[in-house]
């Protein structure tokens, strides 16, 4: 019987595969985040323990907080917190790789169906120094520009919040992140007051900012206006631009660690060779030296965001949708089909590079040729419907800034609005349940019922202004390109 990958059990890993940087014993816990999902394990726990090892520290241990499940505590918890990363790569004559690393960053590990007091306890706690965040675009649970007072986890919250200030100690299960975050400061405020730094790590423009925005309008809705002071003054939201493809792992990857590491692994992650994250430099106290394990610290992350959200993350979508509905399983598939390969390339050329301030020390048709070049490696099996999920968070922040930003150029984005009606067919398509398709998006019934007017499925699904802004959908030049192009695409 093969043995699970836990402390005890690390002596017997096979001796190709890299130990932790650290030893995850010598390790106090800094750092809570918010969604351990795949992301997170590949990324900033990563950067995190390298940068430890780099720096001799031991203080930046994390606690790891699920959100919706108990699986990945389920998980880890067996485990010690560790967990492997696959990486996959290809090598100069174009065959496969497969590196192994062991990752014990993770300290602790918690679900707050359960142990939300445990959370609130470490974010108030004075050796927790940062908070990270990737909870998935729809995570945040916004409405228009706003928080949505309306949901019943954000509802609960609040109350929450009110009853804890108002002297009812209430321990009462988090219902979501940012209600978990905001009670987390509210509680920290009220006890040792240290400042703390809130760094998200999600695909969003503008992602410090939108945050900062969203606890402020929780505070205000739990009437803590104290805490809010508090917030503003001892609290900072830098903005960051992550990438790491990291698709869901499957089975077959879990095997292939397995064979590699002589121990089973039920928390594995499977990467890319790349990792690319900037930082804008406004933390409130200490954090992991994460520049000495090769992340960018800068004032502005406004150009690397834009860039990457408009090329990697726009492209992506393009080719999920694209691809998903001429049959593609992956996006190596998609962008390796002649034609779309060629459609993604002038999408890019035409609509989204001039609509961008290259960051420094960029030339972003270099950068368009690495990321395309990155999406063509087909042993990540990073699949057209995982890309394709959530559409009506993900368009507004990877294709429609470029739209915008082209009409008020004086240019009609043909190419951009091919992309939006990829994602109009897809829609359609997956709402018919044809070709194996299914709509997963926190918008589906909205969705399913435009596209059941099948003969108006454009002008139905710009009429959503969750994410379509009227200025854009009723620009006619926007309109027609949209509506030509799904007319074109549905034969
Ligand atoms: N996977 C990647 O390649 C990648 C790369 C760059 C950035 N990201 C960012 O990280 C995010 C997560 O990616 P992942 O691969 O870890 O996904 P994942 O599905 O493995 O994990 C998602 C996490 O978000 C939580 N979550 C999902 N929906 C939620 C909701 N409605 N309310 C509260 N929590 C919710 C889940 O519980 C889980 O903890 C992405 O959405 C993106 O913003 C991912
Ligand atoms: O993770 P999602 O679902 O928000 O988006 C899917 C991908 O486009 C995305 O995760 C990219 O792989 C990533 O942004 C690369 O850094």
């Amino acid at each position: 019987m093969t043995h699970r990958l836990s402390l005890s059990t690390l002596p017997h890993l096979a001796e190709n595969v890299q130990r932790p940087a650290v030893d995850p014993r010598d390790l106090g816990t800094g750092l809570v985040h918010l969604g351990v999902g795949a992301f997170h394990r590949a990324h900033q726990a990563v950067y995190t323990e390298d940068a430890m090892a780099a720096g001799g520290e031991t203080r930046w241990g994390i606690h790891a907080v699920t959100q919706r499940s108990p699986r990945v505590a389920e998980q880890l918890a067996p485990q010690d917190g560790l967990y492997g990363v696959l990486t996959k790569g290809l090598d100069d004559a174009g065959s496969p790789t497969a590196q192994l690393r062991i990752v014990g960053a993770v300290r602790e590990i918690s679900f707050p169906g359960e142990q939300t007091a445990a959370v609130l306890s470490r974010l108030a706690h004075p050796a927790t120094h940062v908070v990270t965040l990737t909870v998935t675009e729809k995570g945040y649970r916004r409405s228009g520009t706003g928080l949505d007072l309306d949901d019943d986890g954000v509802r609960a919250d609040v109350a929450a919040l009110a009853d804890e200030l108002g002297g009812r100690a209430v321990d009462r299960a988090a219902g979501s992140p940012i209600g978990m975050l905001a009670r987390g400061l509210a509680r920290r405020a009220r006890q040792d007051a240290t400042p703390i730094t809130v760094v998200t790590c999600d695909n969003i423009v503008h992602n410090g900012a939108m945050l900062t925005g969203l606890v402020q309008e929780f505070l205000a809705a739990a009437g803590a206006d104290d805490v809010a002071d508090w917030v503003h003054d001892h609290v900072t939201f830098p903005s960051t631009m992550v990438d790491r493809i990291v698709p869901a792992t499957t089975d077959a990857d879990r095997a292939e660690a397995e064979a590699l590491a002589g121990l089973t692994d039920a928390g594995l992650v499977v990467a890319e060779p790349f990792r690319q994250w900037v930082i804008e430099d406004a933390f409130a106290g200490p954090r992991p030296a994460w520049e000495r394990a090769g992340a960018t610290l800068t004032s502005d992350v406004a150009p690397f965001e834009d860039a990457k959200l408009r090329i990697l993350n726009g492209s992506h979508s393009y080719l999920a949708y694209r691809g998903a509905v001429l049959g593609h399983r992956t996006i190596a598939e998609a962008v390796t089909d002649p034609v779309l390969g060629e459609e993604v390339r002038a999408f890019i050329d035409e609509d989204v590079i001039p609509t961008l301030t290259p960051p420094p020390g960029v030339d972003l048709a270099d950068y368009r040729d690495s990321v395309l070049g990155r999406f063509e490696n087909p042993a990540l099996g990073h699949t057209t419907i995982q890309v394709a999920m959530d559409g009506s968070q993900k368009l507004p922040v990877r294709l429609l800034g470029t739209a915008r930003d082209r009409l008020a150029q004086a240019a009609v984005p043909h190419r951009a609005a091919r992309a939006v009606a990829a994602w109009m067919v897809f829609v359609a398509r997956a709402a018919e349940g044809r070709n194996g398709l299914e709509l997963d998006d926190p918008l589906a019934p909205t969705l399913a019922e435009a596209a059941a007017d099948g003969g108006r499925l454009g002008e139905r699904l710009l009429g959503i202004r969750e994410i379509f802004p009227a200025e854009l959908a009723e620009d006619d030049r926007f309109r027609s390109a949209v509506l030509t192009q799904v007319t074109e695409l549905s034969d």
